[in-house]
């Protein structure tokens, strides 16, 4: 969902507090300016926000670490059918639901940056 969209679907949410993935965002920006949208869900929990569900669901943690297995699985079977564009959206969903994880555990997106970095 656009910031928008997430706005329009929750009048708490003030016109001035705009959330980071509203703004244009360079390419190698992107996972930064989306861990930050993850971070301002996780504290502010708006109404209509899927990404706030996914810190207030009935089953806790087991929610997001359910989804990385669904995601894994569709990456894995879109790589088995050679299916290119099923794989890029796949793998995004992925990574989106890694960095959802990554802010529960109190991590950063720094953390897996230096982690990756580290073994050049
Ligand atoms: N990058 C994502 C992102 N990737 C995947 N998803 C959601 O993850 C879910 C993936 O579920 P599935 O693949 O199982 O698909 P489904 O549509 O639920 O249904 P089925 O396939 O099970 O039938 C969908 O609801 C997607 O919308 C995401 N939801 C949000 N974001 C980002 O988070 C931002 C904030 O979103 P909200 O928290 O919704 O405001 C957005 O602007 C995006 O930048």
């Amino acid at each position: 969902m656009s910031d928008d969209a997430a706005a329009d679907a929750d009048p708490e949410v003030p016109d001035d507090d705009v959330a980071p993935e509203s703004a244009a965002v360079a390419d190698e920006e992107v996972l930064d300016a989306l861990f930050a949208t993850i971070e301002d869900r996780k504290e502010r929990l708006p109404e209509g926000s899927y990404t706030a569900s996914l810190f207030t669901h009935e089953k806790g943690e087991n929610a997001v670490l359910e989804k990385i297995g669904e995601e894994a699985t569709e990456t894995i079977l879109a790589a088995k059918d050679d299916d290119v564009e099923e794989l890029t959206a796949e793998a995004a969903d992925l990574v989106y639901h890694l960095l959802v994880l990554f802010a529960r555990k109190d991590l950063d997106v720094a953390d897996l940056r230096t982690e990756l970095r580290d073994r050049f």
